[in-house]
């Protein structure tokens, strides 16, 4: 039996002031992968993401014949070449991106291509994109964890109709791939309404600019995207620092009273971390973004909030934490799709919080949560990295939290303990923690 060990969470003895550089995001790095393996030459990620999601992307490429190099010994920036892509064997992990953004690719390759994951990760809903490659002529063994793509070199393409209300990354994995498609692709989307919208904008954009034509839908028209087939030009990206990842650190300082920064904030981005400011300020902080620095000063006492996290369904363990904490109730709405992530995100949050005294009750679409004075205990992670992170701000200000497996924070932010104890050791707001920017 693996012993996996309890990480007692620091408790902020005194307001936090630190300023926290983080590491790129898994979402934009995972697409750069792919756009760079499918692109028409060899190109470079700059800022890239490694964590267990980013090295399980990377070696699942590799295993299809893709040359991925760190650049000048940096393991951050990595030189992307494109090969003649054969069959091999991909380990998803618990990766969303992997197992919905590889398929597709794996399709194009010539040979079987052997999926397979975690055990947790069988259950998270994939069928729907299986089938749809079906309906693009790709044959496909299973529908589930695990499966097998007999790559055929190429994929017909052409339109289908999918029901992408379980997951974005259902209408992202067949867009990225999908210029490489012989007729491309026509998603339709045909369901209830389709979540974190903002992650498929990024997937356009970034196939955008590699010079892919996308059509998107018009505001009142129909769910459809289409991908014209063409060329994808290699792009050298740019990493921007995961903002999702940064909410742990920015709800710190609202929930101790603190300020902390985060450098390289970006003017403008389709990451759905962006939406933090706007929940902070409403929660009672003050939040400024000047000269790429994000600066959240937390307040006296911290509001509760009522907000549709449907966009921006990766923040619910941020928010419900700061929720949990707050001195008024709260409603977490829009979030159904979030008993398919990592685990039941909304079956998590209420049972960890309750165990620790709180009063949380799981909505059809969401949490309530209602203020208690909260205690120690122990708090499980459902090998879920954010369940890890909302544990540990919890622990800022409930003495004796124990979070059980920590290290599942590796999934995005490998060494997130020694960055979050960095920060409550840091004597002043300028002290700079984490990744030199
Ligand atoms: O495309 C992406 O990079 C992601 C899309 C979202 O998935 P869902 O639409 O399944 O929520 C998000 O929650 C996930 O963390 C990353
Ligand atoms: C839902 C998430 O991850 P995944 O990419 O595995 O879906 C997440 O990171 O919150």
């Amino acid at each position: 039996m693996v012993h996996v060990s309890l990480w007692r969470a620091p408790v902020a003895e005194s307001p936090v002031h630190a300023t926290v550089t983080l590491p790129g995001s898994k979402s934009i790095t995972n697409r750069a992968l792919i756009l760079a393996a499918l692109a028409d030459g060899p190109s470079t990620v700059t800022g890239a993401l490694r964590s267990r999601d980013a090295d399980l992307m990377i070696d699942g490429l590799r295993a299809l014949g893709v040359g991925i190099d760190e650049v000048d010994g940096s393991a951050t920036t990595l030189r992307v070449t494109p090969g003649a892509m054969h069959g091999g064997a991909v380990d998803c992990g618990l990766a969303g991106t992997v197992m919905r953004f590889l398929p597709p690719v794996a399709a194009l390759a010539d040979g079987e291509v052997a999926f397979d994951g975690d055990e947790q990760a069988r259950t998270r809903p994939l069928a729907t994109i299986l089938e749809a490659l079906r309906g693009l002529g790709v044959t496909i063994d299973g529908d589930g964890l695990p499966f097998t793509v007999d790559g055929r070199g190429g994929v017909p393409g052409g339109e289908v109709t999918i029901d992408a209300s379980g997951s974005s990354q259902f209408v992202s994995g067949l867009l990225l791939s999908a210029a490489r498609f012989g007729r491309g692709v026509t998603v339709h989307h045909d369901g209830g309404s389709v979540p974190s919208m903002p992650h498929i904008d990024m997937t356009v954009e970034m196939l955008r600019r590699t010079g892919v034509r996308v059509h998107t839908p018009e505001a009142g028209q129909p769910a459809t995207w289409r991908v014209e087939p063409g060329p994808v030009s290699a792009v050298d990206w740019i990493v921007e620092p995961d903002l999702s990842n940064a909410t742990p650190f920015l709800a710190a300082a609202a929930v101790t009273g603190g300020t902390v920064s985060v450098p390289l904030w970006p003017a403008t981005t389709t990451q759905p971390g962006d939406a933090i400011r706007g929940i902070l300020t409403d929660m009672g902080a003050t939040v400024a973004l000047e000269d790429s620095l994000l600066t959240v000063t937390g307040p006296a006492r911290l509001r509760g909030i009522d907000v549709d996290l449907h966009d921006i369904g990766e923040l619910t363990p941020t928010v419900a934490a700061l929720a949990a904490l707050a001195d008024s109730p709260s409603t977490l709405r829009g979030i159904a799709h979030l008993r398919g992530h990592e685990t039941d995100r909304l079956a998590a949050l209420s049972a960890e919080i309750n165990a620790l005294g709180g009063a949380v009750t799981e909505t059809p679409d969401g949490l309530r949560i209602e203020p208690r004075p909260l205690h120690g205990g122990t708090w499980h992670s459902y090998a879920d990295h954010r369940m890890a992170t909302a544990g540990a701000i919890i622990g800022l200000v409930t003495a004796d939290v124990d979070v059980h497996d920590v290290g599942t924070t590796a999934k995005t932010l490998p060494g997130f303990e020694k960055l979050w104890a960095a920060m409550l050791m840091a004597p002043h707001p300028d002290t700079q923690i984490g990744a030199p920017s």
